[in-house]
């Protein structure tokens, strides 16, 4: 198998246990998160996946799940590139604060419409498709061309981060990306032709 990418939202954190806007905000993962993180690595291993290259964000969580997913594999020598680009969402003032008690606050609509629409920001943060202006040309210039060389790439990232990418991978619209919600420690497996196309794709379950 070559010209692979899989993307995987990190574990859970401790803020997403405690339900808080996380965003930029650097949480490590819960125990429950760690399970989750080596699962997907066992997985990925048992169906005989292997990469030549990894990139993940800026923050521990997704760091930590990929990490414990090489550790599955086997792979902790491979080279990891990291960046800012593939961060969670800038959730902006909403950082920290508990969301059942933000949508007491501003509404349930409100606050489900700053979550996963596309185009609205949260106060003071980024619109998905903020997120996605940053997250697509650093795939276009960093990721893609390696997957076009024919290695087989895995990338650890964030529930809105990845769901920007999965929108351009998957071709959903700014509806169809509204119903999109990622597990975390899921893998979500593409296989792309020579010219950068996705050919097919598939969630792994846990
Ligand atoms: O808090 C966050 O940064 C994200 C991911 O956990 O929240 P949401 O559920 O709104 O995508």
């Amino acid at each position: 198998m070559e010209r692979t990418l899989v993307l995987v939202r990190h574990g859970q954190s401790e803020w997403n246990l405690k339900n808080l806007f996380t965003g930029w905000k650097d949480p490590d993962l819960t125990e429950l998160g760690i399970e989750e993180a080596k699962k997907a690595g066992a997985r990925l291993q048992h169906d005989g996946y292997r990469f030549d290259l990894a990139f993940t964000s800026e923050l521990v969580r997704a760091q930590h799940t990929l990490n414990l997913i090489l550790e599955e594999l086997g792979q902790t020598g491979i080279p990891i590139r990291y960046d800012i680009a593939l961060n969670e969402r800038d959730y902006g003032d909403l950082s920290g604060l508990n969301k059942e008690e933000a949508a007491k606050n501003w509404g349930e609509e409100q606050v489900h419409t700053w979550r996963r629409s596309f185009a609205v920001a949260p106060p003071g943060g980024e619109s998905l498709r903020d997120t996605l202006a940053r997250t697509l040309p650093y795939y276009v210039r960093e990721i893609l061309p390696e997957v076009l060389s024919g290695k087989n790439v895995i990338v650890t990232a964030h529930g809105n981060s990845l769901r920007a990418l999965i929108m351009v991978l998957e071709g959903l619209s700014p509806d169809g990306i509204v119903a999109r919600e990622l597990e975390t420690g899921r893998p979500m497996v593409y296989q792309f032709d020579a010219v950068g196309r996705v050919i097919e794709h598939k969630d792994l379950l846990a």
